[in-house]
């Protein structure tokens, strides 16, 4: 990647760079959500039935059910697609934050143009093979978010294990685009922060794309599927925020009471970043915020209402 393009405030999706190919890794569940607190703040995600595996083709087929991003009866219009003489200019300066050791949020990072883009990329890949589902476990439950993964397949169940879905589907490749996206946006953070080795560079050869209503929740876990050498390098996990706002909670401990963690607002065009020290944060999406996203986000792409999550790991 050129320093040119490492120098862009905003990196626009458009500048490529070379394709990583290759494999990657995710989330591990903490399996002790109960009845109790930690159900109560986080009641979004099955956490303890992650260790049951399943694969049975009658979930398989149930799981196949098309998810658009786009709100129902808005696709046939292309609107998508199409100018609409929408300024999409961002007036929000771009701004840091540093969490600690390793974690960073670049606040409205993304410009309102890249988030139309990755929405229209989103709904491209994920009405097709491998797109949007619902995970179930083997018990049948399934779980309330819709996710794809892009690189390799990464499941709550059998994590990295299997090439396929168990719809049959393999995930798409990751568009070269957000792979230089993620790339600049790491350079980015470095050089925010006292020591670049605070998050080494990495080269994300998976992603997975999370959709939240504005009812679902993530629960308090770790991300820790992959690799130990990605994980003991503290390569980062990038994660990309659009639509609604969300409160993100985190802490460097597992704990079943919120006040214990800190929190964070996760606005559209926000990108989070945690490696080194805090690759191994525990973190969970609380709540997402109801009529939050920018309305042009909403005018040029009839984003259903909710948050496309995008979070970029190398394995
Ligand atoms: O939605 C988010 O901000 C976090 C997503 C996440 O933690 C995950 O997919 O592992
Ligand atoms: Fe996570």
């Amino acid at each position: 990647m050129s320093m040119a393009l490492c120098l862009q405030p905003k990196p626009s999706l458009y500048f490529k760079s070379s394709l990583f190919a290759g494999s990657t890794g995710m989330a591990q569940f903490r399996g002790v959500v109960k009845q109790g607190r930690v159900q109560d703040v986080f009641h979004g995600v099955v956490i303890g039935k992650c260790k049951r595996y399943h694969n049975s083709s009658a979930n398989a087929l149930r799981q196949t059910q098309p998810f658009s991003l786009i709100l129902p009866g808005a696709e046939s219009t292309n609107l998508a697609r199409e100018s609409t003489g929408i300024e999409l200019g961002n007036t929000l300066p771009s701004s840091h934050e540093i969490l600690g050791s390793g974690m960073i949020i670049l606040k409205n990072y993304i410009s309102l143009k890249d988030q139309v883009d990755i929405v229209n990329i989103c709904q491209k890949l994920g009405m097709g093979p491998g797109g949007f589902y619902q995970a179930s476990y083997r018990s049948g439950v399934k779980q309330r978010l819709h996710r794809m993964c892009y690189g390799r397949n990464w499941d709550p169940e059998t994590k990295y294990s299997e090439r396929y879905r168990s719809d049959g589907s393999l995930p798409p490749p990751i568009p070269d685009e957000l792979i230089s996206f993620v790339q600049t946006a790491i350079q980015d953070a470095q050089a925010h922060l006292n020591s670049a080795n605070e998050i080494p560079l990495m080269c994300p050869n998976i992603c997975l794309v999370n959709f939240y209503t504005t009812t679902d929740r993530l629960g308090l876990h770790q991300d820790r599927s992959e690799s130990s050498d990605s994980l003991k390098r503290g390569l980062p996990v990038v994660s990309l925020s659009i639509g609604d706002s969300a409160e993100f909670l985190y802490g460097h401990t597992y704990t079943e009471d919120e006040n214990e963690l800190s929190k964070v607002v996760l606005q559209s065009g926000d990108v989070m970043i945690f490696g080194g020290k805090s690759r191994l944060i525990y973190h969970g999406v609380k709540t997402i915020f109801p009529n939050s996203a920018p309305p042009p986000l909403l005018q040029r792409t009839k984003l259903r209402p909710g948050r496309l999550n995008l979070t970029f790991r190398e394995y």
